[in-house]
């Protein structure tokens, strides 16, 4: 690809006074993003909530865009959720997310963003995508049933911000984080990810002097975890030193199976009973580890240990939900 803005590095720098908006920076990555744009010293903030601003509202959006002149966007608004969530409400992670990255990237462009970046996920990839995944993997098989509709939207969106930057050279970045975890989280008891959901049930259990803890599917699908900081951290990092079409995975280059993570988390809350597995439920992709490399070769690496992240999390658990 030749141009500024369609090759490497477009030269666009982001300064610590620039105006940056986070959409959705009251959630796992949002949040974790505005930490780590204060620790850096970038303290020109755009927040709204979402009541105070509904992105998949077109013409609010396309005002905000206009009246308030952003000019670095993170796009980390989105509906969210995990395995349970996707599976049964299809047409909200479809048609949500659709609307809300189609209004802020288009309002981006129009309004004069300087740059932007789309936040997928490793769920885009096709089911039986060869392992560890390459970005290259995208669109080559089917995806994963239980979250198709949500992986559509997300693929669209990296598509979106692709073809911006063909036609309008508009510098629109994507990177698909892996799962991810820490502060924040959403701790829903079925519609959050595995990871808050277990120590929910865990600590809820110990609390109760419960016998056993109940954990859905067989125990034998892989995930690769990442901590919510880390993801921040890399995204800065390709704010700052990556301008291209092809998106960029955000791994740690870890997994484990569900039945260590289970036991990792029965450790860390001190639940001393038994697991039992429902086997009614899914386990979604068997594997879906992402190759990282391209995000390595440009210079960035996670730092953050998974069991000290999840010590992390659950202290944050207890400190904000159990108060
Ligand atoms: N969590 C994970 O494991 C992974 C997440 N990602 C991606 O990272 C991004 C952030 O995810 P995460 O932080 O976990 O999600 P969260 O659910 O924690 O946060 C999402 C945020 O978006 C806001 N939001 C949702 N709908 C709207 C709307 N219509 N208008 C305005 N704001 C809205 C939410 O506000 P409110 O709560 O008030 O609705 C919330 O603050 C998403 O793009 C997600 O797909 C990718 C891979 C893994
Ligand atoms: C990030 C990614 O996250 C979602 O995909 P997922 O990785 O399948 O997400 P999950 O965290 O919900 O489940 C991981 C595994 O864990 C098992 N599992 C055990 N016990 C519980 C449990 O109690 N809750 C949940 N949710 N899962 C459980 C569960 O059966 C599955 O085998 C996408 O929909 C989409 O949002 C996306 O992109």
């Amino acid at each position: 690809m030749g141009g500024s803005v369609r090759g490497m590095v477009s030269g666009i720098v982001m300064e610590k006074g620039s105006k940056i908006y986070v959409a959705g920076h009251r959630g796992l990555v949002g949040a974790a993003l505005v930490r780590a744009l204060q620790r850096q010293g970038y303290e020109n903030l755009l927040l709204r909530t979402h009541k105070e601003l509904d992105l998949t509202r077109q013409a609010d959006v396309e005002n905000f865009f206009q009246t308030e002149k952003p000019e670095f966007v993170y796009l980390a608004a989105a509906k969210v959720g995990g395995i349970h969530a996707n599976n049964t409400y299809p047409a909200d992670f479809i048609s949500i997310n659709l609307q809300i990255q189609t209004n802020v990237i288009d309002a981006a462009y129009k309004s004069g963003v300087k740059k932007l970046m789309f936040l997928g996920s490793s769920c885009i990839y096709p089911k039986e995508a060869p392992q560890p995944i390459q970005e290259e993997s995208l669109l080559t098989g089917p995806l994963e049933t239980t979250n198709e509709w949500y992986a559509i939207a997300k693929i669209a969106g990296i598509k979106m911000c692709q073809a911006y930057r063909l036609q309008y050279s508009f510098d629109a970045i994507s990177a698909m984080p892996t799962n991810m975890y820490g502060p924040h989280d959403n701790f829903h008891p079925e519609n959050s990810h595995v990871l808050p959901a277990l120590i929910r049930r865990f600590h809820e259990a110990k609390k109760a002097n419960a016998k056993e803890v109940v954990v859905w599917g067989t125990g034998a699908a892989y995930r690769e975890f990442l901590h919510c900081d880390d993801l921040a951290d890399a995204a800065l990092f390709l704010m700052k030193n990556y301008s291209d079409l092809s998106h960029v995975n955000v791994g740690s280059g870890k997994e484990i199976t569900i039945k260590e993570l289970a036991e990792l988390v029965k450790e860390v809350v001190g639940f001393e009973g038994e697991l039992q597995w429902d086997s009614s439920k899914p386990d979604g992709t068997i594997r879906k580890l992402m190759d990282s490399s391209k995000l390595a070769a440009l210079g960035w690496e996670s730092k953050i240990p998974f069991k000290q992240g999840l010590i992390d999390a659950y202290k944050w658990y207890v400190e904000n939900y159990d108060a």
